[in-house]
């Protein structure tokens, strides 16, 4: 049945929020101040007609947009998007109930997303590569994509030709591909058994020029040349599988912010370093306690700090800091920390830094909620919040980064 209904406000998921006769409706692609006939289920809703549309509604740019669930927001303004995700930031700490001076967002250019996540489906005859559909589990099949780095957009139908090849008969085939400075590392999962002819058959495809290493299911199937990003003009060989920034833009603006705040602290520890896009910085200048629990990126960075002269110190501890965060004491060592934890964030380490001495604390975050709720625990622990900076790094999708900055 169709509804009428006029959308009141954007919700941090980034669908329109509304009420009609049916009750609440989240209507994804619609804007605040728009009436539209939506078709609902439940209380999520499609959009069957626009009846008024907003004035900050604009033409999306790619082609897949309303199909392909990677992009959420191509149909908004530059203005609003930027309003959207401050206020995702700001809705977070509200939330939790810490005032915090949320500073603007620092922008993402299209066409710079350096690592993606592709998924594939067998759907009858064919296979299916792209990103999922909107809150869906279907995939929608992408020809071209805006967000990512234009070397990997033109190489689509490769990544399709090698998730065809590999994808198993019942299961959805992930692939992460990432342009590096030597070639594609294309890393995939959930594939089909890997049987000697098939084998055969990923080796040939993988011998592509543009394709440095193919790992499937975590065993390297190829590997022409090791797949060398840079840090800070650092060369680090990234290992199959660890963590990096999607776009090397970001990751330079989260290091801008997060290091100035930690500059002239002699010593500084960086918790959840990764291959080290903050530890292989701060190192030109402090010395620096770098943590990780996945040992090949601890290893990268070691590499790494190994091949170039004049860096201070690093020292590297392999420790699960969710089980074992660093303690108050060992925390002495430091004036400063950055911690940069996954999603769920970094709770039993912030209890351990609310009891700590640490002068000054960067805390990046790709999940503003857990970093809202992260800020309470250092809060209660006497730290000050300065500020709040959010940085776009997922273009025209409801996910953004934050770097928040504390002191005591
Ligand atoms: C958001 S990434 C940040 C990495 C790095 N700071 C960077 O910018 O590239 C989070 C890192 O936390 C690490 N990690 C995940 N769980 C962990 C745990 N329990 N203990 C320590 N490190 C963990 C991951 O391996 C990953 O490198």
């Amino acid at each position: 049945m169709i509804e009428r209904l006029a959308i009141d406000a954007l919700g941090t998921q980034a669908d329109g929020i509304g009420r009609g006769p049916g009750g609440l409706a989240f209507v994804p692609f619609s804007l605040p101040g728009e009436t539209l006939d939506i078709e609902r289920d439940g209380s999520r809703a499609a959009i069957e007609r626009i009846v008024t549309a907003s004035p900050e509604r604009r033409e999306p740019p790619c082609p897949h947009f309303g199909q392909c669930g990677g992009c959420e927001l191509q149909h908004a303004s530059e203005d609003l998007y930027r309003a959207f995700k401050r206020d995702v930031v700001s809705e977070a700490f509200r939330r939790e109930g810490v005032s915090a001076e949320i500073g603007d967002l620092v922008p993402c250019p299209p066409a710079s997303r350096r690592r993606a996540v592709f998924s594939a489906v067998r759907a009858d005859t064919r296979v299916l590569f792209g990103f999922h559909e909107p809150a869906s589990h279907r995939i929608s099949q992408i020809e071209t994509c805006l967000v990512v780095t234009p070397v990997i957009a033109k190489r689509l139908p490769l990544f399709r030709k090698l998730a065809t090849l590999l994808i198993d008969r019942k299961r959805e085939l992930r692939m992460t591909v990432t342009e590096t400075l030597s070639g594609f590392d294309v890393a995939v999962d959930d594939a089909a058994k890997l049987t000697p002819a098939l084998r055969q058959q990923a080796v040939k495809l993988a011998l592509d020029p543009s394709i440095a290493r193919l790992s499937v299911s975590g065993e390297t199937i190829v590997e022409a040349r090791s797949p060398q990003v840079t840090i800070d003009g650092l060369p680090v060989a990234l290992p199959p599988g660890a963590f990096l920034q999607a776009v090397p833009a970001a990751e330079e603006e989260m290091a801008r912010v997060a290091l100035g705040h930690l500059a002239g602290l002699k010593s500084v520890a960086d918790l959840f370093c990764g291959v080290g896009a903050f530890a292989l910085r701060m190192a030109r200048t402090q010395a620096v306690h770098a943590v990780e629990f996945d040992a090949p990126a601890l290893a990268a960075l070691d590499g790494a700090r190994r091949g170039v002269s004049g860096l201070k110190p690093v020292t590297l501890e392999r420790r699960d800091l969710i089980r074992r965060p660093v303690t108050a004491k060992e925390l002495e060592k430091f004036g400063g920390v950055l911690f940069d934890p996954p999603r769920a964030g970094a709770e039993a380490q912030c209890v351990e830094l609310a009891k700590s001495k640490v002068q000054r604390i960067a805390a990046v975050s790709c999940n503003p909620p857990t970093l809202a709720r992260d800020a309470t625990i250092l809060i209660a622990g006497g730290y000050r919040l300065l500020s709040v900076t959010p940085i776009d790094q997922f273009l025209w999708s409801h996910h953004v980064e934050a770097v928040a900055l504390f002191e005591r």
